[in-house]
């Protein structure tokens, strides 16, 4: 029963989701729809009396008034035949404008999901995620667009079949009424079993074929071509995908049978009935009750009545669109968001971009209070009680073993996760909830984006207000070392850096580098007060990264500048070295902060640091290197990471 009050539910929703996107247009179609199915009742109708005219024209012969009424009949019925396809097509063109404008509404709406909630967890469930790829994915189906098409097909054909069940009623009601309600009952058990089946694939299965398509995506894609080879993966990876795609796909298989059974009985009911009311007509046709005309009118309308019934394939798609749509909007729900958005894409106050607002440039204070965080899929707090305060205008460097959290610190600095219990302020505002607060900081952090867009774009995203002031890029690339690079592309600032689109081109790894540092220099033209570069620099060597972190903190003089980085070389110079990692205290699991101060009282303690520090020296300078490098970038993080003390 619950699946049969979900089937009008879902329709509720595409009637409001058709309406939020185009509601001229939709009311256009409506008036549409019900002009066709007049006109085709109205074409049966002007048959049968045709038919019933016939006999007393022929007897009546040619120029009498039997014969003209037959003339006018026909008349009339070919009109509605022609009018027919005409309305048809009218209806057609404005159902294109009807889902073209569908489309743009659901793709924000999925967009919504993806951005809307600051923070970036939701993203990390993998329950959600697997929804929304599943979601994402029943849309780039062709059958999606066509189930928004078909809307006004299935409606046209649905209100064709009352104006048969009217012609039907006039001879007897109930009959009527029984013979539509079987092809109703058809109807709902097939949408159901359909709906099912559809559900099936979007969330029975939706981690199971994502998995399936991720394998079949190294087996196809370019990243993996060349381990694939050279490992000789291509065998196990086939053999990985078909059982990943068979698994999935069993419990779609087994409800499609099991839930047959409804659809069988329903087949048995319509057919019954429906031999019973013909057979009624056909005695009451023999009886004289029925006259000729009316005979021919009642059993078109009769086989008219299957519009109540399951309609093809136009059905499938239309259950398959509105099952993801109901998904959409649950996801859409659980984040807090409308189920559908209150304005029509493009509508005044419409998902157009908010201009961001340009805030203060001066430096900014941190502040964290006994901050504890765990990540949702673990049970253990990744931060337990950290408390840090950064004075505006200062430079901090965070250094820990891997692991140990300093991402995670970096992240929920920016409130891309609120923590469990404390508090994190940037002056007074609080990151996790106040976009003028997050604004506030600028991080590039160690899988920064490369955009496949200009280099303008690449690093004026920086900036925000400021985005299209040459001037402010101009600096940001000098100050983060990359104005060779300007010269080296050929369309200067409107290059497209990816070799994937013409006149476009790649960069190398520390080329990248620069532009991501570009675009967090160019976002204190933009209102930030705190710099972060977590580890951004790993493609440079170590002395290379020392440099560019000498010359961050230069050009940032006077900013609060956090530094995250393995080599403790490269962040000497920070005003103050802070080192996180699990520390003495049994009754905390999570990371703390294990010391504190500038390097030079660091070394003096002679603790974790120190020690790390004279280890990573002393193997560069077995290296062979520069010892003043201080660093070894040929040892693995873990080795010259800091320690616990
Ligand atoms: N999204 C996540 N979901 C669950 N656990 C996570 C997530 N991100 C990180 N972790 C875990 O949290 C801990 C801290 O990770 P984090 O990336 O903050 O460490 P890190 O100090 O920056 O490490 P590295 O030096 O290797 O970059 C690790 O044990 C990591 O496995």
């Amino acid at each position: 029963m619950h699946r049969y009050t979900e089937t009008t539910r879902r329709y509720a929703l595409h009637a409001r989701l058709l309406w939020r996107a185009a509601p001229g247009h939709s009311v256009l179609n409506l008036f549409l729809v019900l002009a066709s199915a007049g006109t085709v009742t109205f074409g049966i109708v002007a048959t049968g009396h045709l038919v019933g005219a016939l006999p007393a024209a022929v007897r009546a012969g040619a120029g009498s008034p039997a014969a003209g009424r037959v003339w006018w009949w026909l008349a009339a019925a070919a009109a509605a035949y022609a009018l027919a396809p005409l309305i048809n097509a009218g209806q057609n063109v404005v159902a294109q404008v009807v889902s073209a404008r569908y489309l743009r509404l659901v793709f924000g709406m999925v967009a919504d999901v993806g951005t809307a909630p600051y923070g970036i967890g939701h993203l990390e469930d993998p329950e959600l995620a697997g929804r929304l790829d599943a979601v994402k994915r029943a849309m780039r189906d062709w059958t999606f667009v066509s189930g928004v098409e078909w809307t006004w097909g299935l409606l046209a054909t649905r209100v064709t079949g009352l104006g048969s069940l009217i012609l039907v009623a006039t001879w007897n009601w109930w009959a009527a009424l029984l013979a539509a309600g079987s092809y109703v009952l058809l109807a709902k058990v097939f949408v159901a079993w359909i709906g099912t089946i559809f559900d099936d694939l979007l969330e029975v299965t939706g981690n199971q074929r994502r998995q399936a398509s991720y394998v079949r995506d190294l087996m196809t894609g370019a990243p993996a071509a060349k381990e694939l080879r050279l490992f000789g993966m291509a065998d196990w990876l086939v053999h990985r995908y078909t059982t990943a795609w068979r698994d999935a796909m069993t419990v779609v298989w087994r409800n499609r049978y099991h839930n047959l059974r409804p659809i069988l009985g329903a087949c048995a009911v319509m057919l019954v009935v429906n031999a019973g009311v013909f057979a009624l007509l056909a005695r009451d046709a023999s009886a004289g009750t029925v006259s000729l005309a009316s005979l021919v009118t009642l059993v078109q309308a009769l086989l008219a009545l299957e519009a109540f019934g399951p309609l093809g394939d136009g059905q499938s798609a239309l259950a398959r669109n509105t099952s993801a749509t109901t998904m959409l909007v649950g996801l859409r729900t659980r984040l807090g968001l409308p189920d559908v958005p209150p304005h029509s894409p493009g509508a005044p106050g419409g998902n157009e971009p908010e201009p961001l607002q340009s805030t203060r440039s001066a430096a900014a204070a941190i502040d964290l209070r006994e901050v504890t965080f765990h990540y949702p899929t673990r049970d253990e707090p990744t931060v337990e009680r950290l408390s840090l305060h950064v004075p505006a205008g200062q430079s901090v460097a965070i250094v820990g073993i891997n692991g140990a959290g300093k991402s995670t610190l970096i992240k929920l600095l920016c409130g891309l996760y609120p923590p469990d219990a404390g508090t994190i302020r940037i002056d007074d505002g609080d990151p996790s909830a106040d976009e003028a607060t997050r604004n506030r900081v600028a991080v590039i952090f160690q899988d920064f984006v490369r955009y496949h867009l200009p280099l303008r774009d690449n690093v004026g995203f920086g900036a925000h207000t400021r985005h299209d002031d040459e001037a402010v890029l101009a600096r940001a690339l000098e100050d983060a070392g990359g104005t060779s690079l300007l010269d080296r592309v050929e369309h200067g600032w409107d290059t497209v850096l990816s070799a994937e689109y013409a006149e476009g081109t790649d960069l190398s790894g520390g080329q990248w580098q620069r532009v991501a540092l570009a675009r967090a220099l160019a976002a204190v033209a933009g209102g930030a007060g705190v710099l972060v570069l977590d580890e951004p620099t790993a493609a440079l060597d170590v002395r290379a990264e020392a440099a560019l972190f000498d010359r961050f903190l230069e050009v940032t003089r006077g900013m609060t500048t956090l530094l995250v980085s393995h080599r403790l070389s490269s962040v000497r110079h920070a005003d103050r070295i802070v080192v996180i990692g699990p520390t003495d205290d049994p009754t905390r699991t999570g990371t703390g902060i294990v010391e504190d101060g500038s390097h030079e009282e660091l070394m003096a303690a002679g603790g974790a640091y120190a020690r790390m520090f004279s280890l990573q020296a002393a193997r560069f300078a077995a290296a062979g290197a520069d010892e003043t490098a201080g660093a070894d970038e040929t040892a693995g993080p873990d080795e010259t990471a800091v320690e616990r003390r």
